[in-house]
């Protein structure tokens, strides 16, 4: 029992991965179209400093954006500010402190983003770790699940009052969700999230990625029927080679090198659905959606369960500590 929890996992993650190959293979990159100038707008992009957050900080800039890259790691976050700022784009580019692994992080960063008073039209939640041997946050979450999940979470909902007020009727505020095609093999066990029965680095990856979308249908059916001017969306941007790989091991480190030079996509590349999902005219008002090379894509069965996001945003909200405001009468 315990082989088979830590096998299935695996091999249904390498299978995904397989699958995602074979497309990339035979399918180009989807190329991003020129969009129209977004002066005025402000997003914040979280783990914007490198990596496929990085080149949305750069694009969403050079439309004239104000964008804040929410990172934690300030050396980093700078050096890209520098960097976007050489470019001499439109809008502005500027780098706040954010920890998702830590709940009072999170806390302070919406407190600091509130303080300076600007509006928020684009929340893009980018970052993430991958393959990470068992580790707790701050708070005793498992990692993948309390860093790429559950800060996203309570980040987004902290945040959702100011999307609300920057969002207007004919030009929405946008949440943006990186997601995975992990989430096809993953599984949400309501009973055991932290995976304390039985660690698994890929089962626990592949479950936070499955929550991530499992929360975009529900924060969407949420927004619609409270009429509220702001959508959500979840992305997947394809195997891109950055450094989410580094916890590989060796060996899997020394066949991917090959793979990746010849069919994963760059990191702007892989950034080009997270763009088109924060700024592509045509996608004005359209919410509750999988994104996949610049489409819309049918996500996993598990993913549209109702019962399952309505019961995994309830326990989301015990973990973090926040009121479900938007709960129905049951
Ligand atoms: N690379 C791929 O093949 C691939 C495939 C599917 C999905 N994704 C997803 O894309 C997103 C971006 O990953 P990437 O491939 O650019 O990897 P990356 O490692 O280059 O970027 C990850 C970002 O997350 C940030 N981050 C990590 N821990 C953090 C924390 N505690 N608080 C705040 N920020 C933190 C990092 O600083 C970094 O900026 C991730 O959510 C990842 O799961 C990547």
């Amino acid at each position: 029992m315990w082989l088979v929890s830590q096998i299935l996992p695996v091999i249904r993650l390498y299978l995904v991965g397989l699958k995602v190959l074979l497309y990339q293979l035979f399918n180009k990159s989807f190329a991003l179209p020129v969009f129209p100038k977004q002066n005025g707008r402000v997003a914040i992009v979280t783990g914007g400093a490198k990596g496929m957050g990085y080149e949305t900080a750069r694009q969403l800039t050079s439309l004239g954006m104000h964008v804040v890259i929410a990172g934690n790691c300030e050396e980093e976050g700078i050096a890209a500010v520098k960097k976007i700022q050489a470019e001499k784009h439109e809008g502005k580019v500027d780098f706040q402190y954010l920890d998702l692994a830590s709940l009072s992080s999170v806390r302070q960063f919406v407190q600091k983003f509130k303080d300076r008073g600007l509006p928020l039209h684009v929340l893009v939640n980018n970052a993430g770790v991958m393959l990470v041997p068992e580790r707790k946050t701050e708070d005793g979450f498992e990692l993948h699940f309390g860093l790429n999940y559950l800060g996203h979470f309570l980040l987004t909902n902290l945040l959702l009052d100011t999307l609300k007020k920057s969002g207007r009727p004919d030009s929405c505020a946008r949440i943006v969700t990186v997601s995975s095609a992990t989430h096809y093999g993953g599984v949400i066990t309501l009973e055991d999230l932290q995976s304390r029965s039985c660690y698994c680095s890929h089962g626990a990856y592949s479950q936070s990625k499955l929550a991530l979308v499992l929360f975009t249908y529900q924060l969407q059916q949420r927004l619609t029927s409270g009429g509220f001017p702001v959508t959500a969306n979840a992305v997947d941007p394809g195997m891109v080679n950055t450094d989410l790989y580094e916890n590989l091991c060796s060996l899997a480190q020394l066949a991917k090198r090959p793979v990746a030079w010849l069919l994963f996509r760059t990191p702007a590349q892989g950034a080009s659905t997270t763009i088109y999902a924060a700024a592509a005219p045509e996608l004005e008002g359209v919410g509750g959606c999988y994104l996949y090379n610049g489409r819309r894509t049918q996500s996993s069965d598990a993913s549209y369960n109702e019962d399952l996001q309505a019961k995994l945003w309830r326990q989301s909200c015990a973990l973090v500590g926040l009121q479900d405001e938007g709960r129905r009468a049951d």
